[in-house]
């Protein structure tokens, strides 16, 4: 009982979060929404070291960033995340600390399969994108079990990148493509048919089409499940790709914020969106349209939640003027 009680506040506080964000977000879907948003979560390891942590407890209040995200997300009718969660790079950190934090993202990606999970609440089917070979077995059969247990799931698409770079990727994609060109030549070879049935002359022969084309190249991509990213944040200011989604991003907005990825708020993903809406026209090489849309998007999200911290900040002290004086300072 006493329990319930103490609970209250929380909740009430909870479901007013919420309705402030459906409130935003709804004054956000004016303008163009992004589909895709992919993130690089860097800085978990410094951001442990700051406060003097533990070796790991970044990455796990990482974790915790990380569903709040994607919780934002799916609010948000985003269709698709994506994010860099091992690089093929990392297995060259310390053997410990590869197997430390391999044992979290196995613990994480247990839970994910749970009915109560953040991707089951949200109907999200899940996907490891990289070269899974390179993971342990124990990782590799979970993440497995994880895309399985999730394929029924059809609102949304989580694509977790262990194991990846897009070298990698893109390296991959042309060896599947070749290999499966030489297969169809093995096949016409031997069924003495010819290679008029593909259009070309056959292995070796140089009639000015290509072995193979881009469409071949992109059905093997790992990312094919998705489109390309309409925005990649990537916090701790950084401003590099690091080998992530290059074959995906040339029309991608980078986002990258001055914080932490464990620092990481909904306020983040808000701007994030706002810049993306401000630079649309640019990004998808469509006809600049009014600014005044984007304004008044601007100006509603603004006067909302003006009005709602000066009345919380008055219920919660008694009076608004001291909010009013520190007003300038929060901005
Ligand atoms: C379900 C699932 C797989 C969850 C992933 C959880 C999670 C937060 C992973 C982050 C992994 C990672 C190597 C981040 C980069 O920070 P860093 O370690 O490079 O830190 P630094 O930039 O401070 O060095």
């Amino acid at each position: 009982m006493e329990k319930r009680k103490g609970n209250q506040p929380t909740q009430l506080l909870e479901g007013l979060c919420s309705f402030l964000r459906a409130y935003i977000f709804s004054v956000l879907s004016i303008g163009p929404m992004p589909r895709h948003i992919a993130f690089i979560m860097d800085g978990n390891r410094r951001y442990a070291k700051n406060r003097n942590l533990e070796d790991g407890t970044g990455h796990r209040v990482g974790y915790l960033a990380l569903t709040n995200m994607l919780r934002y997300c799916y609010e948000l009718n985003v269709k698709y995340v994506t994010i860099y969660a091992f690089s093929i790079d990392n297995f060259k950190r310390r053997p410990e600390e590869v197997q430390s934090t391999m044992n979290l993202m196995q613990e994480k990606i247990e839970g994910l399969i749970q009915k109560d999970s953040i991707v089951n609440k949200h109907g999200v089917r899940v996907y490891f994108i990289g070269n899974l070979k390179l993971l342990n077995n124990s990782v590799k059969i979970s993440a497995e079990r994880a895309m399985k247990a999730t394929a029924h799931n059809s609102k949304a698409v989580l694509s977790i990148c262990m194991a990846y770079t897009s070298t990698d990727e893109i390296m991959h994609a042309i060896e599947k493509s070749c290999k499966e060109k030489q297969d169809e030549f093995r096949i016409l070879d031997m069924s003495g048919a010819g290679y008029g049935l593909i259009g070309l002359g056959g292995i070796g022969t140089d009639n000015g089409k290509s072995l193979i084309n881009l469409k071949d190249v992109e059905e093997h991509m790992y990312m094919k499940v998705a489109p390309d990213p309409d925005i990649i944040i990537r916090t701790s200011g950084e401003t590099r790709l690091s080998n992530f989604l290059l074959w995906q991003s040339s029309s991608s907005l980078l986002y990258s914020p001055r914080i932490l990825w464990p620092e990481i708020g909904f306020w983040h993903l808000v701007r994030a969106i706002l810049e993306f809406q401000r630079n649309f026209a640019y990004l998808k090489k469509k006809p600049k349209q009014s600014l005044v849309g984007l304004l008044v998007v601007n100006l509603l999200i603004s006067g909302f939640v003006l009005v709602l911290c000066f009345l919380l900040y008055r219920c919660m002290h008694g009076s608004g003027l001291i909010f009013l004086v520190s007003l300038p300072l929060m901005w």
